[in-house]
């Protein structure tokens, strides 16, 4: 089966798929530069956390291999490097992704190894060594993904001994899927093992308001990957949980991460929050799925975590195919309509932060972390480098 794809990519050539277009259209877009780069993750044409990085570090590398940095020296070229880096990172600010994998990328060509090279070959060894870390992030993401929907579909059997007779039904929150990384997806991810597993019995997502990446994204991606799904809006997720019938009695809701904190409290899509405080109400498990390039161990608490505030427009007006008088979509004829007084203020929080007594694991690439018995998520088993007591 084809497989869904929102970054292509080839020495030299860059091609996003513009996820505003779908699902009505696929359309990939060339980045060949850190402007379109930057352009593409603002104005959410790539989206979800390790997709933005990704398409920050290679629009990036493509800039490069067309010639665009001109200094003579290796000194030169870093400092060109990290300049385009600072920008590029200014794209979307909550999803840490973006900034580890920048500072992953200085920390690279910082370390490209110069000495005695001509200055026309140290400059060389400079952009190699961005290249080759740049296309790492794209395969290592990918390697992460399969390994935490192998790790979460582990946990959750273990949880509720689900076998093939008895399946497990779960919610998730906006997209996580191959649209929102390099392919297999995160939260998205563990629910594709699970049924690859013959373990999910129905999987039910979330409209996910205000930009609709629930029912866009991740509706297309399960009716793509032929997942016995249901889509329901944010506010039947109450109902939904009280529920306990049949392919409604829910074993879990799993989540992505925008930023993952030290003691685990979670940034994650708008809604989230709510979500985890429904599923302690109804003793539904709460999963959030991150790689580890999604963990911020620099800031505390979620106290620390800056949310991106978008605009007003996302709340009062919305975007689609026209859908003909026989029910068809047309997906040549688009149309952008008022749903709301446009002089209504405002307020568009494009995240909000679960504290981590609501979170009951969190599955990384390295493992699932669970909470000691002081109540605090112990991450130093799976980031050891960077855990510091
Ligand atoms: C694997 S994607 C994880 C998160 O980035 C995802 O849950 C999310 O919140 C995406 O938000 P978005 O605003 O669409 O970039």
């Amino acid at each position: 089966m084809a497989t869904l794809q929102a970054i292509k990519y080839s020495p030299g050539q860059l091609l996003v798929l513009d996820q505003l277009r779908l699902p009505h259209e696929h359309h990939y877009d060339p980045v060949s530069t850190a402007e379109e780069a930057f352009d593409s993750i603002r104005t959410m044409r790539v989206r979800g956390a390790p997709a933005i990085a990704i398409v920050a570090a290679l629009g990036l590398a493509v800039e490069l291999s067309n010639g665009a940095c001109t200094a003579s020296t290796a000194d030169d070229a870093v400092a060109y490097i990290e300049s385009r880096l600072d920008y590029l990172k200014e794209s979307r600010p909550t999803a840490v992704d973006l900034s580890n994998a920048v500072a992953k990328l200085k920390q690279a060509v910082r370390d490209a190894k110069v000495d005695g090279l001509a200055p026309a070959e140290a400059k060389q060894a400079v952009l190699d060594a961005y290249l080759a870390a740049a296309e790492q992030l794209l395969a290592k993401d990918l390697d992460n993904n399969t390994a935490i929907g192998t790790h979460g579909a582990a946990w959750l059997q273990q949880q509720y001994g689900a076998t093939p007779d008895r399946p497990l039904s779960i919610l998730t929150h906006c997209n996580t899927g191959s649209l929102a990384t390099s392919g297999h997806g995160t939260a998205l991810g563990i629910v594709r093992s699970l049924h690859a597993q013959g373990l999910l019995r129905h999987a039910y997502c979330t409209e996910t308001r205000p930009y609709n990446q629930g029912s866009r994204l991740t509706a297309f991606e399960l009716v793509f990957e032929g997942i016995p799904s249901t889509l329901i809006t944010d506010s039947m997720a109450a109902a939904l949980m009280r529920l306990r019938r049949g392919d409604m009695a829910l074993g879990a809701v799993i989540v992505g991460a925008d930023r993952v904190v030290r003691n685990g409290d979670t940034a994650n899509k708008i809604g989230t929050y709510a979500l985890a405080v429904l599923a302690r109400h109804h003793g539904v498990k709460f999963v959030v799925a991150a790689p580890t390039t999604s963990i911020d161990l620099e800031t505390e608490t979620g106290d620390g975590i800056v949310i991106e505030e978008r605009k007003r427009e996302e709340l009062t007006q919305i975007s689609g195919a026209v859908v003909n008088p026989d029910g068809s979509v047309d997906p040549s004829r688009t149309a952008r309509v008022a749903t709301a007084d446009q002089r209504i203020n405002v307020w568009n929080p494009g995240f909000d932060v679960t504290p981590h007594d609501l979170i009951d694991a969190i599955v990384t690439e390295r493992g699932t972390v669970v909470k000691g018995a002081d109540g605090r998520f112990d991450f130093s088993k799976v980031l050891p480098e960077r855990w510091r007591w």
